[in-house]
């Protein structure tokens, strides 16, 4: 899994020339002497994806306003066979928008995009056998169903011979403890026992690749660690590649090499999460409860004390770096009785990454730019090429990179924008 590069990305495609699975030649890699083919270290690939949505509002009794929203930003990236990557960013960065165009429910206004060598807007069926993807604000499962008659019926549709899906059901059943739950309607299942299910409905067809929009949220963290878990194992044991969003920084800590930052539809970073970290030189905080009231402890720097209230502490220090000597330093001197890290906020680290970004080009105002509200009409459906050159020439007058070659390496990872 992962990085054959030591974790920086690059974003050349070769040109943008077709690849190996364009030509249906490069499926599974063992055909060169075991090097890793083209269509496996481009499993899935990004170039230059777009995707404006055209929003009508009424303003006025006859009125309406024409809005365009840039949803996903000349997006490129690719995404190794075997992989688990974590994508990152606040709300309506396009998170959800990218892993729709991925599996060709929403068709991309420019760029090109495939996944196993195929195009998702065009050919979403053959596709759909490749894939499974769980949105965790929505379920795929018969509400009304129990959880069996929906994977019944997934048998069906997907038409997965009897004996494959026989034994996928057991292992899924078993790994994901859904034994007991086989025969309850889907409406009564808790949050974290329905997302079980539809993660087991996602795999029952053996998919290459499974997409995980969201797939802890909401969860308590005994179900979090189950389907961390789970996926965790699914990788390790079948090398599924697995794309997944997530506000959760632990998700990715704990199951991604490698995570990507998207914000106003555009890739800010790509690379390890510590570079993260460093890129937005983001802070987590160690909580400490002492047996009483006390002064502020003294922490080696570059950690310091934060905030004091009663016996309880808390102490700031850098991300990237471990908790672990703070602590013994800290047990060492002082009479403790708990203590907690705190991951930091990662709208908190996507913002300095903006600010520090700002700097480097020089425009501090240009940061919030992207989701752009247009007012101008044209045809329904999204933006015309015409109306896309526009924003181009106005990106350039603005000085605006493109994502694809202005990255600052910071050692780990890349920032992109
Ligand atoms: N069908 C749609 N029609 C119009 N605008 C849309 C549509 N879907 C998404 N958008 C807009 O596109 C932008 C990106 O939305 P998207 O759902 O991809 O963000 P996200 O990163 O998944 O956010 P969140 O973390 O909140 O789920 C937002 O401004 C959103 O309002």
């Amino acid at each position: 899994m992962g990085d054959d590069d030591g974790g920086a990305r690059t974003y050349d495609a070769g040109g943008g020339g077709p690849s190996a699975y364009d030509e249906e030649g490069g499926g599974n890699g063992d055909g060169d002497g075991g090097r890793v083919s083209r269509g496996d270290r481009e499993f899935i690939l990004l170039e230059g994806v777009e995707k404006v949505f055209d929003v009508r509002r009424r303003t006025g009794f006859l009125k309406r306003e024409r809005r365009r929203v840039r949803a996903v930003d000349s997006l490129s990236f690719s995404v190794a066979r075997g992989e688990m990557v974590g994508c990152i960013g606040p709300n309506g960065a396009g998170k959800s928008t990218t892993i729709k165009m991925l599996t060709g429910i929403l068709t991309p206004s420019g760029g090109r995009l495939r996944v196993a060598g195929i195009d998702p807007a065009r050919e979403r069926m053959r596709l759909a056998h490749r894939i499974g993807v769980v949105f965790g604000q929505r379920t795929t499962l018969w509400w009304d169903l129990p959880l069996l008659d929906s994977y019944r019926l997934m048998h069906r549709m997907y038409r997965i011979p009897d004996a494959r899906y026989r034994a996928n059901l057991d292992r899924l059943v078993a790994l994901l403890d859904l034994g007991g739950l086989l025969d309850t309607p889907v409406r009564q299942l808790s949050l974290g026992q329905r997302m079980r299910g539809d993660i087991a409905a996602a795999l029952l067809h053996d998919p290459e690749v499974l997409y995980l929009d969201e797939p802890t949220i909401g969860l308590d963290v005994v179900s979090k660690t189950r389907v961390r878990d789970f996926l965790r194992e699914l990788n390790a044991e079948r090398a599924t590649t697995v794309l997944l969003t997530t506000h959760d920084l632990q998700d990715i800590e704990q199951l991604c090499s490698r995570v990507m930052v998207i914000d106003h539809g555009r890739l800010m970073y790509d690379g390890p999460l510590t570079g993260l970290h460093r890129a937005g030189e983001s802070e987590r905080t160690l909580v400490v409860d002492l047996e009483r009231e006390m002064p502020p402890v003294d922490a080696p720097a570059p950690a310091r004390v934060v905030r004091v209230e009663g016996p309880r502490q808390w102490l700031a220090f850098p991300a990237a770096e471990s908790a672990a000597p703070l602590v013994a330093r800290i047990a060492a001197e002082y009479p403790l009785v708990d203590l907690s890290v705190r991951e930091p906020d990662i709208e908190a680290v996507i913002a300095k990454m903006y600010a520090e970004r700002a700097e480097r080009v020089g425009q501090a105002g240009r940061a919030g730019r992207a989701v752009r509200a247009e007012g101008r009409g044209s045809a329904a459906g999204d933006a015309t090429e015409e109306d896309r050159e526009e924003d181009r020439e106005e990106d350039r007058g603005e000085g605006r990179e493109d994502g694809r070659g202005d990255g600052r390496e910071d050692g780990a990872g890349r920032v992109v924008s």
